[in-house]
């Protein structure tokens, strides 16, 4: 957890003051400001401004529709924002493609696992080595280039829960194991910030709370970005915590601050009373 974790008030103006380019502060390595995006005549974003931390979990949360996939969608370039700015060390990424933006350090997973479930584990991880190389996930290349992400992606498998089995084929992983692959997937690509959706739906409390360790082991520094329904992970895991309610941040503050705010509580129906303090 980094030392500056805490940021004050609940008011998102008053944790977050709308940032500037100008203003920007060493330590926060992503920087989005006055993000808005609509669908036709569906605005599904306004306004929405936070900054990432080096070695932060910052949960994202809100009801469903409350716009947080659409905001991964903005920051990864997967989508363009109608206004508004995504800075990555001080960098307006502008309309800069997706996997230039991975190339970065800006990484993500899908609530839809991406993983090719026919091939081993070793395979899809050595895959996603090779694409934080290139930009695309390969099949071929020299043999220097295949033995070198086979070794990347024996270590990162050796590391966790799987070690020993990255002959196994992904399709005869369980679920919960599927989800660990994802994360391997994720952290092949040397992620700055590391954008999770959903990572730990279907899993137990403490299989979340491994899986999300997995990043540390790896990556200390690494900024993390949470979006999860379970919002007792996210109040455990998390240093800081985002809440998107109808497109608009209502809080991002510490989970002690978030867990009082009115409108977190009314947004959740009081559902927060039942996460531990
Ligand atoms: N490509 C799209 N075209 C039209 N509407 C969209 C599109 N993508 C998202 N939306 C709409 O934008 C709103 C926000 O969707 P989004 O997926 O960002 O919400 P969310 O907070 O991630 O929801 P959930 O928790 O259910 O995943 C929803 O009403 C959704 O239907």
């Amino acid at each position: 957890m980094p030392a500056d974790a805490s940021s004050g008030a609940a008011s998102p103006n008053a944790a977050c003051p709308i940032p500037t380019s100008a203003d920007a502060q060493p330590h926060a390595l992503l920087r989005i400001t006055d993000i808005a995006k609509s669908f036709g005549a569906s605005r599904v974003l306004e306004s929405v401004s936070l900054d990432v931390r080096a070695g932060e979990t910052l949960g994202l949360i809100g009801p469903n529709g409350a716009g947080k996939t659409t905001l991964f969608n903005i920051i990864t370039g997967f989508l363009h924002a109608d206004t508004g700015t995504v800075l990555f060390e001080g960098r307006d990424l502008g309309t800069m493609p997706s996997p230039a933006r991975a190339r970065l350090g800006l990484v993500r997973t899908f609530q839809k696992s991406l993983v090719f479930p026919t091939q081993s584990i070793r395979r899809n991880v050595a895959m996603a080595v090779r694409a934080q190389g290139s930009g695309a996930y390969r099949w071929w290349g020299g043999r220097a280039a295949h033995a070198q992400a086979d070794a990347t992606a024996q270590a990162l498998i050796d590391g966790c829960a799987l070690a020993g089995r990255g002959d196994e084929l992904v399709a005869d992983l369980s679920y919960g194991e599927q989800r660990i692959v994802d994360m391997l997937i994720a952290l092949a690509q040397s992620p700055r910030v590391l954008l999770l959706d959903e990572p730990t739906a279907g899993l137990s409390t403490e299989e979340a709370a491994q899986l999300l360790a997995l990043v540390r082991q790896h990556h200390a520094q690494t900024a993390v970005v949470l979006i999860a329904h379970d919002i007792d992970v996210v109040f455990r895991e998390c240093d800081r915590i985002a809440v998107l309610d109808l497109g608009r941040l209502i809080a991002i503050d510490t989970p002690e601050v978030v867990r009082q705010h009115p409108g977190v509580r009314a947004a959740y129906l009081g559902a927060l009373a039942e996460v531990q303090a």
